[in-house]
């Protein structure tokens, strides 16, 4: 008898500034949901998973699961395991709450969501680290999928394969997730390619439990593909320094308490990312110029939000004040806006039976 479950990852916020592809923290309360039930042929018309979506993104997501980009994984994952089909009976009810191309890491929740989903359907018992393998098959950063996962405030790297290990950035993504009709492929027999073990390692900071996350979500969307696209190839020495001293800091500076505004604002200062990104969101300079802790005090930093255009300010208080800082700056370049107000998560990605 095939067991229902739900499925809950959390948005996350990649980078926090100098922590470029290697920093992210988890947000409590907007998460992508998975309810996952079995409707048994022939109740039903047709036998492949039927997904039913609701929130962000509903009315754009691809329904048909070998085009879901949750259910991609998910049948990716379960073809590594030599699971050629999804179960037929799978009933799959999506309510997503991460906004699109935000920088909310809506695409590394709907990667992890498809790992979990294949784990728990097929009963794999993956650990948290092949889990984090799967997940960087087709999300090339651990930035998010690692915080997405492990929940809190969590560092990684990717490891260095040894020589004649399959290097998971050489693998076009057409292989590890092709858009096949199921039966018409002639792959479809063929087993993927399957990840080497432990590509990603990962750390979990302390919080201080007062620092809260303002969000401030601009009403456009930028892809994390154009946004990385705008980066340059190679850095000079003086700006990786910048970054590399500020990383230093600010990973035990969040875990004090109290935290010290001053350390943590100039902690969380970039120069690997922000200023390219800056020419696709409208403001962005002046929003981390301005708005500092003597400006707008419960401040702590202020940055983008994974690759943006969401602005993620830290603060202990006063997130009305800043807020508005923020709106006004992002009004004066046409930017409409909306805002809400975050704690951390602290269990990441869940998976519960009934
Ligand atoms: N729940 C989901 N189900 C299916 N596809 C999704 C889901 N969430 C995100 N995506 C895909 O990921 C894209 C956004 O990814 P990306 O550009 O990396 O932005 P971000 O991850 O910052 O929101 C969406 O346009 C959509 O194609
Ligand atoms: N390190 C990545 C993070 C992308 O996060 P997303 O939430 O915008 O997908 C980057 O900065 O490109």
């Amino acid at each position: 008898m095939s067991r229902n479950f739900k499925v809950k990852v959390p948005a996350t916020s990649a980078n926090l500034a100098c922590g470029f592809d290697c920093l992210g923290a988890s947000w409590d309360d907007i998460n992508l949901e998975l309810t996952v039930s079995h409707v048994p042929y022939p109740a039903r018309k047709h036998t492949s998973p039927i997904i039913s979506y609701t929130g962000e993104g509903a009315g754009e997501v691809p329904l048909d699961p070998y085009k879901n980009l949750t259910t991609r994984v998910c049948i990716y994952v379960l073809r590594c395991h030599d699971i050629l089909e999804f179960p037929d009976d799978l009933n799959l009810k999506v309510h997503n709450e991460i906004p699109f191309g935000r920088g909310l890491g809506s695409s590394g929740a709907a990667v992890v969501a498809g790992v979990l989903l294949a784990d728990a359907l097929a009963d794999l018992k993956l650990s948290p680290s092949r889990q984090l393998d799967f997940a960087l098959m087709v999300e090339r950063h651990p930035d998010n999928v690692a915080a997405a996962l492990i929940g809190g405030f969590v560092g990684s790297y990717l490891k260095t394969l040894p020589e004649g290990v399959l290097d998971p950035s050489s693998v076009p993504m057409s292989e590890v997730l092709p858009e096949y009709p199921p039966d018409a492929s002639k792959d479809w027999g063929k087993k993927p390619p399957v990840p080497p073990k432990d590509i990603g390692h990962w750390l979990r900071y302390g919080w201080a439990s007062q620092i809260k996350a303002l969000v401030v979500i601009p009403q456009f969307e930028l892809s994390t593909a154009k946004a990385r696209g705008c980066l340059p190839e190679q850095y000079s020495r003086p700006d990786v320094v910048f970054n590399l001293q500020r990383l230093a800091v600010l990973t035990t500076a969040l875990s004090i308490t109290p935290p010290d505004p001053d350390l943590i604002w100039e902690a969380m200062q970039d120069k690997l990312h922000q200023p390219y990104r800056s020419e696709l969101i409208p403001g962005l300079p002046e929003i981390t110029k301005t708005l500092t802790p003597k400006s707008h005090p419960g401040l702590l930093g202020i940055c983008l939000s994974g690759a943006g255009p969401t602005i993620l300010a830290l603060h202990t208080h006063n997130h009305e004040a800043i807020a508005d800082g923020i709106f006004k700056i992002f009004a004066k370049n046409n930017v409409k806006c909306r805002m809400e107000v975050k704690s951390i998560s602290e269990s990441g990605s869940t998976v519960s039976f009934e």
